[in-house]
């Protein structure tokens, strides 16, 4: 947790037993956590489990039914909703997705693209998108109100493995970069695990909590997720990236050296990590 004072450790975002009913049913009950300054917490949990529930309670949209949430006095979120209420019929830039709640000066909208490395993508249509430049511009639109709270409901949706891999270190830089705390919602560990401090496992209660390395191998997670996926969760964590293509098409190996061409006999590559596995999943720099 870099950035991070140690005298700020005061809780951006606190839920005291919260539980939220619907229909009669609670949709969560008794959920405790916390979120600090510089802090990545992951809310994992099956479909329905009450991720988003959670979530919108922390930020406020939901008033719980039971418990209670504090929030630091003018604590600044950015939410990125699972869903968003968009008329997708009409033609919608980039740069008018920044604005569309808020004025910002087209500095601020060129710096919010460049942080999440789509500075180019500005006049584009925001249909026209792939699933990991949309993430991105949610991602920037919430990084405008320069928040000390990102939350972040399934923010690699419609991305590939390789894009997900890059959005999460990628939400781990601007964790690292600007100190703020991050909630963010997924529905497994998985690669997500290598960004997060701490997980909760939701369950429509907390299931189990901790490091992702406990968790992973918790019974209760391998429990509501399955042996197979909980292992899969583990390698895919403990795999290292050898390299990184970087935005000119050369590549970086490990040991800091460029090449132009990413090729398997050249000696930087590790045929198998910790595990036995292989990987062929890298990080892509954009
Ligand atoms: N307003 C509501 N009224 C009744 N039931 C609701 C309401 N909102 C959510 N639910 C139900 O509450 C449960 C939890 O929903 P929630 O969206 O929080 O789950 P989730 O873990 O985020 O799921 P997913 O992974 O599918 O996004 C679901 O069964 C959902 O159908």
């Amino acid at each position: 947790m870099k950035n991070t004072p140690k005298s700020d450790r005061t809780p951006l975002v606190s839920l005291h037993g919260i539980g939220v009913q619907r229909a009669g049913r609670w949709l969560v009950r008794n959920v405790e956590f916390d979120v600090a300054r510089g802090e990545i917490v992951t809310l994992i949990g099956p479909n329905g489990s009450g991720k988003s529930t959670t979530a919108r309670t922390a930020v406020g949209a939901i008033r719980p039914d039971e418990g209670s949430v504090t929030r630091k006095p003018s604590l600044k979120i950015g939410y990125v909703p699972q869903k968003l209420s968009i008329d997708w019929t009409l033609p919608l830039s980039v740069n008018r997705l920044m604005t569309l709640t808020e004025r910002r000066s087209t500095a601020e909208i060129e710096a919010a693209l460049t942080s999440v490395g789509i500075p180019h993508l500005g006049k584009s249509d925001v249909q026209a998108l792939s699933g990991g430049e949309f993430q991105r511009a949610l991602l920037a639109r919430a990084m405008l109100r320069k928040p000390d709270l990102l939350v972040l409901d399934e923010p690699v949706q419609g991305v590939d493995l390789a894009g997900e891999v890059a959005l999460y270190d990628l939400i781990g830089r601007i964790r690292d970069e600007t100190g703020c705390g991050i909630l963010l919602i997924s529905h497994d560990l998985h690669v997500v695990m290598a960004a997060t401090d701490t997980v909760i496992c939701l369950n429509g209660h907390v299931c189990c909590r901790g490091t992702p390395q406990s968790v992973a191998a918790s019974p209760e997670y391998q429990h509501l997720f399955g042996g197979t996926r909980a292992a899969r969760t583990l390698a895919v964590y403990r795999h290292d990236h050898d390299h990184t293509h970087l935005p000119d098409g050369r590549v970086q190996h490990s040991d800091g050296s460029i090449t132009a061409h990413c090729h398997p006999e050249d000696g930087h590559h590790h045929e198998h990590d910790h595990d036995g596995h292989d990987h062929a999943e890298h990080h892509h720099a954009r």
